[in-house]
């Protein structure tokens, strides 16, 4: 929808031909987006070489999990692939844009992240966002296809910081869910976020990015959006384990993805192969696998002081 607003004909893919054909009948992808119907410039196809053909840019918007599976199925295309997906990847530890390079070396790749829920995007509500790639031209190319006075889009030539912002954050969330639900207060919240934001910092400026990108839209801007409430899947789940939910009945009935939960261990993973020990991750990753009760896990996200900070 951002994108037809820019002004662009814009091809929505999916990968099942029902539901596009569902999509494209009622121009409402009533799963995803109830309530926002498509504009005119907007086609729907399960065909991605249909959609791919005379693209600009390719806008990859599918969970990190199924980045990989998803590129390999596409047909070969010189499209340049713009990656909005958050996390890493379980078993290879990989950021969005290693996955594509692993798959479509050849490809222009950047990342676009920061403080945007969709919804809001989609109804035209003022957003700004990053959009980082090493190559310059794709940067000026992707800010001048997507960008609206609206939707606000900054250049950024740290696209590692800006993966690992957008990485962390979702896990974060989950553990500022967790302090919310079980009842420990603001103060604690506000605690748990700076410590958070200082874990993904170290991690971004250890894996090669900037301490800057860490306090800027990907990072801090990210986790104020989505560390505060409900509106957030990621904190939402949290809420509920903190609630004392077992993950299997929070997990149960949600449509959409809550990235942190398979991020958790595999940043964990990715930050020890960096020699970086993220104690906030480590508890998320604890809680949700049943290791740690909600009890324990409280008395890790926060009783960790460092000499640090
Ligand atoms: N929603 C938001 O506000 C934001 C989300 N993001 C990030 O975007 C990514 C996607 O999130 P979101 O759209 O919310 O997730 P949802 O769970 O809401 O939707 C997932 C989408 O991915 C598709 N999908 C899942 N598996 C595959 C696959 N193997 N091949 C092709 N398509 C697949 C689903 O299609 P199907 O129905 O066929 O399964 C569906 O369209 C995440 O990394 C998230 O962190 C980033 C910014 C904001
Ligand atoms: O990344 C997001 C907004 O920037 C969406 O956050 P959740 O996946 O936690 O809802």
């Amino acid at each position: 929808l951002q994108a037809a607003r820019a002004g662009n004909a814009v091809a929505l893919w999916t990968r099942d031909g029902t539901r596009a054909a569902a999509i494209d009948q009622s121009r409402e992808n009533a799963l995803y987006l109830p309530g926002l119907p498509l504009t005119p410039a907007i086609t729907v196809t399960a065909d991605a070489a249909t959609a791919l053909e005379g693209a600009l840019l390719a806008l990859l918007v599918v969970p990190v999990q199924h980045l990989r599976g998803m590129l390999q199925a596409w047909p070969a295309t010189g499209c340049p692939l713009v990656v909005c997906a958050k996390g890493v990847e379980r078993g290879t530890l990989r950021l969005p844009l290693e996955i594509l390079e692993a798959v479509r070396p050849a490809a222009p790749a950047a990342v676009l992240s920061g403080p945007n829920f969709a919804h809001e995007v989609a109804r035209g509500l003022p957003a700004a966002a990053v959009l980082a790639s090493r190559d310059a031209a794709l940067r000026r190319l992707a800010g001048e296809v997507l960008g609206t006075a609206g939707f606000r889009l900054y250049g950024g030539d740290d696209p590692m910081g800006v993966q690992v912002g957008g990485a962390a954050k979702n896990v974060i969330a989950i553990a500022a869910g967790a302090v919310i639900g079980a009842g420990l207060g603001e103060n604690a919240r506000a605690a748990l976020v700076t410590r958070g934001l200082a874990e993904l910092s170290r991690l971004t400026v250890a894996l090669g990015g900037r301490a800057e990108t860490a306090a800027g839209l990907s990072g801090l801007g990210d986790l104020l959006l989505t560390t505060t409430g409900p509106g957030s899947r990621n904190t939402s789940l949290g809420m509920e384990l903190g609630r004392g939910t077992p993950l299997a009945t929070a997990l149960a009935g949600r449509v959409s993805v809550a990235e942190g939960v398979e991020t958790a261990p595999a940043i964990v993973a990715r930050a020890a192969e960096a020699g970086v020990e993220l104690p906030i991750c480590a508890a998320v990753a604890e809680l949700l696998a049943g290791s740690l009760s909600v009890g324990e896990a409280m008395g890790r996200l926060l009783a960790r002081p460092r000499r640090d900070e």
